[in-house]
């Protein structure tokens, strides 16, 4: 079997969206723009889609969502003629094609995130090829299903998020991750908002469930030493991404500081990415993206490495490229899930562009034994919805 083509389309969403609000999610642009510009980081509304093509017939489709239009121009001229020609089984070889040809300028971001769709798209095609699903090729299935948490509750009014983590304690979930709105450039005021609201979650969702709190870069070393001792009464799961992702001795500092595990790893990247964090105990939840890291093939690596830490691997992203990577390793014991609703952020727009997510079920993710590949098709119903970039 030998890849004959390569196609990297660039899906641009111009349907409805949903703005964020005021201090919708701290984050690193809270110290250097202003409170309108800031929001402006959470726009994921382009996605790319990879569609690698064999000589028999077999399309793998793989997926990007960091800078889309940058990791389709760099797949079209970097990495499309590296595969073309070559036998999709020879996956780590490819890789390490892709990885040390653009190993000058591309080891981490977004080459690292075009080489992950191509690596996806080539694992798709390695599950179709032999009619089993690709955590079947990995590790096989280690769950009966995945325990999933439910991730949104971004900062809006205290009510509307008690009402949302009710509705969703209804649906049956046990775990639940929300996001802080202020950081160190909202002074005291901010610490208290922030506090205000994980002591409205925790009222609603008790001490019996999980609570996750998500900083998305936003905070600094200094904020973040003055607010775990607040947090601990609160009890989180952990807390993530605290600070800046080069900041890896303030990520170690912070966890050894309380009882509070930090988490981190989303905008990581490669095998030597997180053989640094992990031997600077820098995070006690690793949660890397296989969209982003290096694909499934640095992935699936990684989960190794994580496995002889004894640190548990939940990667970001509820999307179907990290449930095979959750199903097939001991050392993933969850996975991180986001319901389909409005466009707002674009998290949820995986669901405008494919078909074949599982829906979760009283918390619950479930992966089929008989289904080929990833499990995904694209989907006709939004198309209308997209400007698609050849
Ligand atoms: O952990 C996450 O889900 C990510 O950080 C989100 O995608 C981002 O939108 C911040 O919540
Ligand atoms: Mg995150």
């Amino acid at each position: 079997m030998k890849i004959k083509s390569v196609r990297a389309r660039v899906y641009e969403w111009k349907g409805k969206t949903v703005p964020p609000q005021g201090n919708f999610c701290s984050n690193a642009m809270d110290l250097v723009y202003s409170k309108t510009e800031t929001m402006s980081t959470f726009r994921f509304h382009s996605w790319t889609v990879v569609e690698i093509e064999t000589d028999d017939g077999i399309v793998g489709l793989g997926n990007v969502a960091l800078a889309p239009k940058i990791a389709k121009a760099i797949i079209d001229e970097y990495l499309a003629p590296l595969v073309i020609g070559q036998d999709p089984w020879d996956y780590e070889y490819l890789w390490q094609r892709m990885y040390r040809s653009t190993h000058a300028w591309g080891r981490k971001g977004v080459t690292m995130a075009a080489i992950s769709a191509v690596d996806l798209a080539i694992w798709d095609i390695l599950g179709k090829s032999v009619n089993k699903p690709v955590f079947k090729l990995l590790g096989g299935r280690t769950k009966e299903k995945i325990p999933c948490y439910y991730s949104k509750l971004y900062r809006t009014d205290i009510q509307e998020m008690q009402d949302e983590a009710q509705k969703f304690l209804d649906q049956g979930f046990t775990m639940f991750k929300s996001r802080f709105g202020y950081g160190p450039a909202h002074g005291t005021q901010g610490v208290k908002e922030n506090l205000k609201a994980v002591e409205a979650l925790r009222e609603v969702i008790g001490y019996d469930n999980d609570l996750m709190l998500e900083c998305y870069m936003g905070w600094n070393l200094e904020y973040a030493k003055r607010m775990l001792p607040k947090l601990e009464k609160f009890q989180p799961r952990w807390v993530e991404e605290p600070v800046i992702a080069d900041d890896i001795d303030g990520y170690a500092e912070l966890n050894q500081l309380t009882s509070i595990p930090i988490s981190g790893g989303e905008h990581e990247f490669s095998l030597y990415g997180f053989k640094q964090l992990l031997e600077r105990k820098a995070v006690s939840v690793v949660q890397y993206d296989t969209n982003r890291v290096g694909g499934i093939t640095a992935a699936h690596k990684i989960n190794a490495l994580c496995e002889s830490y004894s640190v548990p691997v939940v990667p970001h992203a509820g999307q179907m490229h990290n449930y095979h990577l959750t199903m097939s390793s001991m050392a993933s014991p969850m996975s991180e899930y986001f319901p389909m609703f409005d466009v707002e952020v674009g998290n949820e727009l995986f669901y405008y562009i494919f078909d074949g997510e599982p829906v979760a079920e009283n918390g619950f993710l479930q992966l089929d034994d008989n289904t080929p590949g990833l499990g995904l098709t694209l989907k006709t119903e939004f198309l209308d919805q997209f400007n698609i970039i050849e």
